[in-house]
């Protein structure tokens, strides 16, 4: 149990400062967008990270977009000494492993992070699987961006007061905001590991209970859906909506390129689960404009096209 072995390892130490040091080992699984990041800034952070993703190819992306990023931070951090810099993003790197095998990265990891997609019966099954081989102290988090984190936790029996949430924000190395979400079962060791743990990858952490989109996304979601119905009601184009918000209300992404930039997929997951969830909530309905996005392929930025065109 997560509780006894940290109040063993670290005797004399506070709770959390014992929880945090036990968090050495972290394994991410899902290399898209978020798990790319969030192993990026644990690596940078000295967290040895091993990213996991069930596509090899995604894994030589994950990679490639891991090493240019480092060598953006590099040229901020350290814009007079490039050695120094160089010696950042090797370091880095070589905290960095991948694996196609979740069940064998999960074998060593302190934390287990999913950032998979943002469906509950696919992370269901990770999870239960991977309760039966990770070491009984290991965290295990989701990223999920909507769904209850509780419910994702029932399909890890065996560790129900380590299971929390970790909500970081895209894209991860730049957005300082980490929510960290507790289940009714997640005890104070978990949630002070997870605090601290944000911390130590020098994110602002902030607790929010268990509720559907927590603080950013019950805000955020139905923001970007209601421009969405904005332009399928003929008002205005997507362009225009976007300048507007950017210009006149100080956002740096207009909802269009926003909604390009999460994901047209992941947004209509999210609006999916909440309709099934809450059917009289209209801020929630379907929209067909976003469905027929999806239904084309044209997911944003990562497929190379969703209300805007990326391809060059
Ligand atoms: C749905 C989910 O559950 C929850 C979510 O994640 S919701 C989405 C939350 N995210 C947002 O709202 C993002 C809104 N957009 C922004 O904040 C900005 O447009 C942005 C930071 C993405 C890009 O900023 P912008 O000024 O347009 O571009 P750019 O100049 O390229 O980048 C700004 C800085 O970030 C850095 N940067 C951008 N992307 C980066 C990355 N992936 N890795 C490292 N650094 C990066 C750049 O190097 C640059 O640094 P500098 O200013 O010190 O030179
Ligand atoms: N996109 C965002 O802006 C954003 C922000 C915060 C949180 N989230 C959440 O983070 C999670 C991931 O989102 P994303 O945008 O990174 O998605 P993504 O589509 O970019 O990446 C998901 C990755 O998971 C991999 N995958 C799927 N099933 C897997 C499995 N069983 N084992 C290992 N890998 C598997 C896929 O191959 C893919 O590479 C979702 O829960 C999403 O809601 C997304």
């Amino acid at each position: 149990m997560a509780t006894s072995l940290l109040k063993v390892c670290v005797r004399g130490f506070s709770s959390s400062a014992a929880a945090s040091a036990a968090i050495k080992n972290v394994t991410v699984i899902g290399g898209g967008l978020m798990g790319s990041g969030v192993a990026q800034v644990a690596a940078q952070a000295g967290q040895k990270v091993t990213l996991v993703d069930v596509n090899e190819k995604v894994l030589g992306k994950a990679k490639d977009s891991i090493a240019a990023n480092l060598g953006r931070v590099a040229k901020k951090k350290f814009k007079d000494a490039p050695a120094d810099g160089e010696k950042f993003v090797a370091g880095a790197l070589a905290n960095l492993s991948t694996n196609t095998d979740a069940c064998e990265a999960a074998k060593s990891a302190d934390l287990v992070l999913e950032a998979i997609v943002e469906d509950l019966k696919v992370k269901h099954k990770l999870f239960s699987s991977l309760d039966a081989v990770a070491p009984a102290h290991a965290i295990f988090a989701s990223n999920t961006s909507s769904l209850s984190i509780e419910e994702i936790s029932k399909a890890a029996p065996k560790r129900k007061e380590n299971f929390g949430g970790l909500h970081f924000f895209n894209p991860v190395p730049v957005m300082k905001l980490l929510e960290v979400i507790r289940t009714p079962f997640t005890s104070d060791e978990t949630y002070n590991a997870m605090m601290e743990w944000g911390k130590a990858l020098g994110k602002v952490p902030i607790t929010c209970r268990d509720t559907p989109g927590f603080v950013v996304n019950r805000l955020l979601v139905p923001y970007l859906a209601e421009a969405v119905r904005l332009v399928e009601r003929g008002d205005a184009s997507a362009r225009d909506v976007d300048i507007a918000m950017k210009l006149g209300a100080g956002y740096p992404m207009g909802p269009f390129e926003l909604a390009d930039y999460v994901g047209l997929d992941t947004t209509k997951f999210i609006l999916d689960g909440w309709a099934k969830k809450f059917p009289d909530q209209p801020l929630f309905k379907p929209i067909k404009l976003l469905n027929e996005k999806v239904a084309q392929g044209k997911f944003g930025v990562k497929t190379g096209e969703g209300f805007y065109n990326y391809k060059k």
